[in-house]
C-alpha cells in the first residue's frame, strides 16, 4: 500500500532535502508538501519531480503560524487523504536572532567549546512578538500550529489497527532551563526558539503517552548545524562567508556540523524505516556526520520528565479551547458582516 507523507515547511532546506530523500527510498510514495508560500512550494515540487519523475507529489497551502490557516489546511487533508502515514513537523523560525559574542569567545576558549559549538547554548537570543492570533510567533509557528493541526488530524492519524507516525523536527539548542511551564508562550525570555524546540520534545513525551494504545508514535530529531536560511539569517551573509572554511575545518572535530541539509535530514529519514515498536519515547534522534563525511543516526536521551509533559500537554489543550473559541466568534462576526454588506446593497 502507499504511503502518505505530510510535511511542513518543505519548500526549502531539511524539509526539502527529506522530501529528496524519501522519493528515493520509497517510489510509491504520496507525499504532500504543506507550505506558506505557493510560490517556493510550486519550486520545490518542480525541483523534486526533476528528480523523481512521474512521483506523486501534491502542495498545500500551510501557514502553521496562523490559526485559521492550520484549520482550513486541515480540512483539506481531510477531504484529499483517508490515512496519513507520516506527518513531519518541520516548519520553523528563528526570528532577529543575535549572538552574544562575549560568550562566543569565553566559550571558545573554555572546555565547554564543543557544548557550545553543537548547541549554541547561551550564545543566541531572539526577538519575538505576538501575531494577529495574539499568540507568540515563535511559539505558535514552531509549536502551536503543529499541536493543533495533529489534533485536528486525530480522526486520520488515530486509526484503528493501522499506525501512523509524527516526526518533529526538534533541536539540540532545546533547553529546560530556557523554558517555563508558567509562561510557555516564552512572552518574558529572550529565548523562544530554544524554549519552543523544548517544548516539542515535552509535546512528543505527552502525546506518546496519550495516543500510542490509539496507534500514534511520536518522535523527535535533531538535524545538527545546518546550513539553510534559518542558519544564513543568524550572521551578516559576509561573515559566513568568511567562517565557512572555519566551519568545514571544526566539523572534523565535531560529529554535530552536519551542514548540509541531506545530512541534516538523515535522523529524519532514518525514522521513516523503524518499526514503531522499536521507538523510544523519550529519545532524541540526532543525524550526525563524522570527520569523513558518513551520515548515522544517534539516540540521546532528552532532559524531559512525564510530570512536567502532563502539564504542559493540559495547558496545550487548554489554549486549544480559547484559541478555537476566538476563532468561532471571528467567523460568526466575519459572517455578520458579510450579511449587513449584502444587506446593503
Ligand atoms: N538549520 C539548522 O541548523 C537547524 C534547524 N532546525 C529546525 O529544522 C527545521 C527546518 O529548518 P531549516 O531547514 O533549517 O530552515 P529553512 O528556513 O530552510 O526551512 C524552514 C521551513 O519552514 C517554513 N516555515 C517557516 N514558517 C512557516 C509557517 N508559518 N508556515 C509554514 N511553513 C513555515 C519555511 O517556509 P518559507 O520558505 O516560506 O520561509 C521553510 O520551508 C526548523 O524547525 C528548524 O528549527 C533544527 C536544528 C538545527
Ligand atoms: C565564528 C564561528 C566559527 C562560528 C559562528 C558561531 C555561531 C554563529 C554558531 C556556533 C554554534 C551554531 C549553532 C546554531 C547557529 C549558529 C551557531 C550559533 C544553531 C543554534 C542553529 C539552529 C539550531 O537549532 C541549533 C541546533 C544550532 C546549534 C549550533
Amino acid at each position: 500500500m502507499e504511503k502518505v507523507v505530510l510535511v511542513t515547511g518543505a519548500n526549502s532546506g531539511i524539509g526539502l532535502a527529506l522530501c529528496e530523500r524519501l522519493l528515493t527510498e520509497d517510489r510509491q510514495l504520496r507525499l504532500c508538501l504543506a507550505c506558506r508560500n505557493t510560490q517556493r512550494a510550486e519550486a520545490a515540487r518542480a525541483a523534486l519531480l526533476t528528480s523523481h519523475s512521474g512521483a506523486r507529489v501534491d502542495l498545500l497551502h500551510l501557514d502553521v503560524g496562523s490559526v485559521l490557516s492550520v484549520l482550513s489546511a486541515a480540512q483539506e487533508i481531510k477531504a484529499r487523504y483517508n490515512r496519513l502515514d507520516f506527518l513531519y513537523l518541520n516548519a520553523g523560525i528563528m526570528p532577529n536572532p543575535a549572538v552574544d559574542i562575549r560568550a562566543f569567545f569565553t566559550g571558545f576558549f573554555s572546555r565547554n567549546i564543543i557544548n557550545m559549538f553543537a548547541t549554541a547554548e547561551g550564545l543566541l537570543t531572539q526577538q519575538d512578538r505576538p501575531n494577529s492570533d495574539g499568540l507568540q510567533e515563535v511559539f505558535a509557528t514552531n509549536l502551536f500550529g503543529h499541536f493543533l493541526l495533529i489534533r485536528e488530524l486525530e480522526p486520520l492519524l488515530c486509526q484503528p489497527g493501522h499506525a501512523s507516525r509524527l516526526i518533529w523536527t526538534s533541536s539540540s539548542n532545546a533547553r529546560r532551563s530556557a523554558f517555563s511551564i508558567e509562561d510557555i508562550q516564552h512572552r518574558k525570555g529572550k529565548e523562544p526558539y530554544s524554549s519552543s524546540k523544548y517544548a516539542s520534545d515535552l509535546l512528543s513525551l505527552a502525546l506518546n503517552r496519550h495516543k500510542n494504545n490509539q496507534g500514534l508514535f511520536s518522535s523527535v530529531t535533531c538535524p545538527g548545524l545546518v546550513m539553510t536560511n534559518l542558519t544564513y539569517g543568524i550572521l551578516p551573509s559576509f561573515l559566513w562567508t568568511l567562517i565557512m572554511p572555519i566551519m568545514w575545518l571544526i566539523r572534523i572535530f565535531t560529529n554535530t556540523f552536519t551542514l548540509t541539509p541531506y545530512n541534516g535530514a538523515e535522523a529524519l529519514h532514518h525514522l521513516f524505516s523503524q518499526k514503531p515498536e522499536s521507538l523510544d519515547p523519550r529519545a532524541k534522534y540526532h543525524s550526525l556526520t563524522s570527520g569523513f563525511g558518513n551520515n548515522y543516526t544517534e539516540t540521546r536521551q532528552m532532559d524531559v520528565d512525564d510530570e512536567m509533559s502532563e502539564v504542559f500537554f493540559s495547558k496545550l489543550l487548554q489554549l486549544e479551547k480559547v484559541v478555537r473559541s476566538k476563532q468561532s466568534q471571528r467567523n460568526a462576526e466575519d459572517k455578520a458582516n458579510q450579511q449587513y454588506v449584502h444587506h446593503a446593497e
